[in-house]
């Protein structure tokens, strides 16, 4: 039997108030694998997502806020204690997290954190969605945030430059639109620091998307050798024939029409590159899975690597979304890692020798028993 990481981040106890359809509900997890079993619409997902809620200050299953408080309540609350690895020397953290329509409250061992993104640093959730293979064949701004929510977490200056960098291009996209017209001096002045701000976001992001390469091709044999990936590629957002300052002045007079900026590396994205001459949507929606599970993993191997921890790995639905020869393979996987481990589905799941002990919960109409 393994032994749980000590380089792991975990939970210990998480308490949730009017979440969805959980009421009340207090929880001791275990540090390596929990299981949540139950029938649909008992409430399985909604503990997931109380987790990830803590990790990220959203939702991954909706943007509004609002749609998480439990109906007929005014406000949902969670709270954990948890153990935050290497990061944080180890150290217990108490953790809370309200949300009602006056905004955020959000605490730190008792005390208040002013600022969301500084709340959110504390624990890093890497979550497999039933909606996750969008990461794979949905839209770039998914892609766009995976990448970018990793280098919050491993580069220092990242969300900083980020935001001059989104100021400078609301600042633009507002000349752009000026009803008096915009000169090219004008539009210069934002483009000098759209470039610099611009050139170092996608300078951090080149050098994630290699290091995401390295892990993810182990990580692609040993959980899914069937799937057609031979790399990832990262587009920058602009013509890779020119500098980004060349592509914002070539693009003025469009940028113009349009009225808004069209290049930079608000625009730009991460593919995987596939072999047998397939595009994305041409991959099942299985294959689609196991891609979007893999970039979850290196995600997770990478945050490993540069914290010194592993982030909560939380599986929603693991049955529904993987066969059972994958299944096998995830399990493996996941029990050498030693992280804490969160997977809900509807039957029994079948944990390999291997793995650390296991804590089983039964849901049901959001009330939550500890099995074992
Ligand atoms: N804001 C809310 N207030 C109260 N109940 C809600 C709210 N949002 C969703 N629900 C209900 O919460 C229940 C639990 O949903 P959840 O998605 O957690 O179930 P689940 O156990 O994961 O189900 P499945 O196996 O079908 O995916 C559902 O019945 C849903 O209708």
């Amino acid at each position: 039997m393994n032994d749980v990481s000590p380089l792991a981040t975990r939970i210990g106890l998480i308490r949730v108030e009017s979440f969805r359809n959980l009421q009340s509900v207090e929880l001791h997890l275990a540090d390596g694998f929990n299981f949540f079993s139950g029938g649909n619409g008992a409430g399985k997902t909604s503990v997931l997502e109380a987790v990830h809620v803590l990790g990220h200050g959203r939702s991954f299953r909706t943007a509004q806020a609002g749609d998480l408080v439990r109906v007929g309540r005014e406000r949902f609350s969670i709270f954990a204690e948890c153990r935050l690895g290497l990061a944080a020397a180890g150290h217990d953290t108490r953790l809370g997290l309200g949300w009602s329509r006056d905004g955020w409250t959000l605490r730190r061992n008792n005390e208040a954190v002013p600022i969301l993104s500084d709340f959110v640093r504390n624990l890093p959730v890497v979550t497999l969605d039933p909606g996750s293979h969008e990461l794979i064949s949905g839209p770039s701004e998914l892609r766009r945030r995976f990448l970018d929510w990793l280098l919050f977490h491993v580069e220092p200056d990242f969300l900083s430059v980020w935001r001059r960098y989104a100021r400078a291009l609301r600042q633009r996209n507002a000349a752009l639109r000026s009803p008096f017209g915009v000169s090219d001096r004008e539009l210069s002045v934002w483009e000098k620091e759209l470039v610099e701000a611009g050139t170092r976001v996608h300078d951090h992001r080149e050098r994630l998307v290699s290091e995401l390469r390295t892990e993810f091709l182990p990580l692609l044999a040993s959980i899914a050798p069937g799937l057609p990936v031979e790399g990832i590629r990262l587009r920058s957002g602009w013509s890779s024939d020119t500098g980004l300052a060349d592509a914002l002045r070539e693009g003025r007079s469009s940028d113009r029409e349009r009225g808004f900026t069209q290049r930079g590396p608000h625009r730009g994205d991460w593919r995987l590159q596939l072999g047998n001459g397939l595009d994305h949507d041409q991959l099942s929606r299985g294959q689609g899975k196991l891609a979007a599970l893999t970039s979850l993993l290196a995600q997770a191997a990478l945050l490993r690597k540069h914290r010194g921890d592993w982030p909560v790995l939380s599986c929603d639905d693991l049955a529904a979304e993987l066969d059972d020869e994958h299944q096998a393979r995830l399990l493996e996987w996941l029990s050498r890692t030693g992280a804490q481990v969160l997977i809900t589905g509807t039957s029994t799941l079948t944990l390999p020798t291997t793995a650390p002990p296991a804590r089983m919960f039964h849901v049901e109409q959001g009330r939550i028993a500890q099995l074992l």
